[in-house]
């Protein structure tokens, strides 16, 4: 089994690659922030420890929690990102390595915005998806409808993007149309 990690900033173009790895190669595909928001979501391991810290602060009416509200607090907040990360982050983790040891494909493939070099062992190999910041802003603000300021506080939550290159073992321009990303990923699976 190759196991290949997707990573780079918000916007850059993971979604994109992993569906390309999907519907040409057959990939299985593991999101990190799918696992993260079932974990968070009423019921889920990560809810009742967040929800024991921040408490209404984060919760819709409906008890849910409410994500616009709580991406307004954490990407402004270093303290409260780090504690976050630090409640999410190990359960993430060990549910995609119990995600990829229950898998029999040949292919598996994880997309995970925020590498961490504690569990590097669980890739074969690690891809950044590189597309300029602007290039980011631009797509986000018409695709997703961002706005600048969301984006801009989500980037500076990231890492730099020397760390990322230094992390993976592969770059993917995204800069350019998602045929030229295809024929790069054609090459790197050769
Ligand atoms: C704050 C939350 C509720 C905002 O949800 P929302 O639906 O608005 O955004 P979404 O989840 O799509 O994330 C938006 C962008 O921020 C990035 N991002 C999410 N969490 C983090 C983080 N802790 N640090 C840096 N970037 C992050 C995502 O990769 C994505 O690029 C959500 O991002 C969250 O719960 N984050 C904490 C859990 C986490 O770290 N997930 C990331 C993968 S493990
Ligand atoms: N090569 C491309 N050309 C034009 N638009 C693109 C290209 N690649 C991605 N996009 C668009 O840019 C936006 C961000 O892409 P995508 O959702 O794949 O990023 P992501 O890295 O998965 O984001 P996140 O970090 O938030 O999960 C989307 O609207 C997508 O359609």
């Amino acid at each position: 089994m190759k196991v290949i990690g997707i990573t780079g900033g918000v916007g850059s173009g993971k979604s994109r690659v992993l569906e390309i790895l999907e519907r040409e190669y057959g990939a299985q595909v593991i999101q990190a922030d799918l696992v993260a928001r079932e974990l968070m979501e009423p019921g889920g391991a990560g809810y009742e420890k967040l929800v024991a810290l921040y408490g209404d602060r984060i919760l819709a009416t409906d008890k849910t929690i409410d994500r616009p509200r709580m991406a307004a607090l954490m990407f402004h907040d270093d303290e409260m990102l780090q504690t976050v990360n630090g409640i999410i982050h190990p359960l993430v983790w060990a549910s995609i390595r119990r995600q990829i040891e229950g898998s029999d494909s040949e292919l598996v493939v994880v997309e995970a915005a925020l590498p961490d070099e504690n569990h590097r062992d669980i890739y074969t190999e690690l891809w950044y998806v590189y597309t300029s910041e602007e290039n980011r802003m631009a797509r986000l603000l018409e695709g997703r409808g961002y706005s600048r300021e969301k984006t801009r506080s989500v980037m500076d939550s990231q890492l730099p993007e020397e760390e990322f290159r230094r992390m993976a073992d592969a770059v993917v321009d995204n800069n350019g149309s998602l045929e030229d990303t295809g024929r790069q990923i054609a090459l790197l699976l050769k």
